[in-house]
């Protein structure tokens, strides 16, 4: 289904959006565009302020300060028209009820307007073997699905996903991805949290680096951390022993010069192109760092 609306601008649009928790800043001036049909993933450390500012969108938790317009509308006063065109997966997952999860499934498609077919999503998530099954009765991994299923019954437009595979098995998270995939080729918007840089290298358009609050980097997944943070390192042991690495954006050549200059093998060569983990890992690092310099120099 074309997702294309009359509507001009992004699907969400933030400026300036700032969360306090008494006296606690969750959210510290947040701007951010997600253009629509984009695949955003939002990624941080643990309280860095991702399920705030994603909840704050979803019309779930009140701003303190900022704008903040999603499919057009303020998510504060947003109805239920804008409502059923939103889907949503919590961090936490459903309760579990007395349903099945067809029963579940079905209940929710009758409150959208133009909901999916109920065991289409049933397929889609996997769960065709337990869909006559109370979901009290399923394990975690099963239950996170009903999760998603429900987020998607409503065939909605911008899709938000907090932590989505959290307790997934492999195989159920490539399909999970394929699923997620089918849906951007729909046209779907989708704002993803996620702990798994994996899964955000394989569905993610851009990403966002949240931490303490603030928006330390936004960029296409494979220009996160800017050019330098791909460039390859290369390490390896003198004949002494002695550790040594460097980056190199033609390694081969470096190779062949190391081992000209030994004239041999390099004793423990390693060729590494740094993973979107790595250069995330960097990344938190250095702007942790950079919060403790500017807190020393204020001290
Ligand atoms: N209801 C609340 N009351 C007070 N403080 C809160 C509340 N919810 C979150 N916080 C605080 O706000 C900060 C951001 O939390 P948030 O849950 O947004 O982080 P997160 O990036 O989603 O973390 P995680 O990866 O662990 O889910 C944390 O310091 C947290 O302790």
């Amino acid at each position: 289904m074309d997702h294309t609306t009359s509507e001009e601008g992004p699907a969400i649009r933030v400026r300036g959006l700032r969360k306090d928790y008494g006296g606690t800043t969750a959210v510290d001036g947040i701007d951010l565009d997600i253009p629509r049909g984009e695949t955003f993933a939002l990624l941080g450390p643990n309280g860095a302020g991702k399920s705030t500012t994603i909840e704050i969108l979803e019309g779930y938790r009140l701003r303190t300060a900022g704008e903040v317009r999603v499919l057009g509308e303020d998510p504060a006063r947003g109805g239920l028209d804008w409502k059923a065109r939103l889907g949503i997966v919590l961090q936490s997952a459903t309760e579990p009820g007395q349903y099945t999860v067809r029963e579940q499934l079905a209940h929710f498609a009758r409150l959208y307007p133009d909901p999916r077919d109920v065991d289409e999503v049933i397929a889609a998530v996997g769960l065709e073997a337990t869909a006559r099954t109370r979901i009290s009765k399923l394990s975690g991994g099963q239950r996170r699905r009903v999760d998603v299923a429900l987020g998607i019954i409503g065939r909605p437009e911008l899709l938000f996903l907090d932590e989505p595979t959290t307790g997934f098995d492999p195989e159920a998270r490539r399909e999970f991805w394929r699923l997620i995939r089918s849906l951007k080729d729909e046209g779907t918007t989708i704002l993803l949290t996620t702990h798994y840089l994996d899964e955000a290298a394989q569905l993610g358009d851009r990403a966002g680096v949240i931490l303490g609050g603030r928006l330390v980097d936004v960029a296409p997944i494979d220009e996160l951390g800017g050019a330098g943070a791909r460039v390859p390192l290369v390490r390896w042991r003198d004949p002494d022993g002695t550790p040594r690495e460097l980056r190199a954006e033609r390694p081969a050549e470096l190779v062949a010069s190391i081992a000209r200059s030994l004239d041999g093998e390099p004793e423990g060569l390693e060729v590494i192109r740094p993973s979107l983990e790595d250069i995330y890992l960097d990344l938190v690092g250095a702007a942790a760092a950079d919060a403790r310099d500017e807190e020393g120099a204020l001290a």
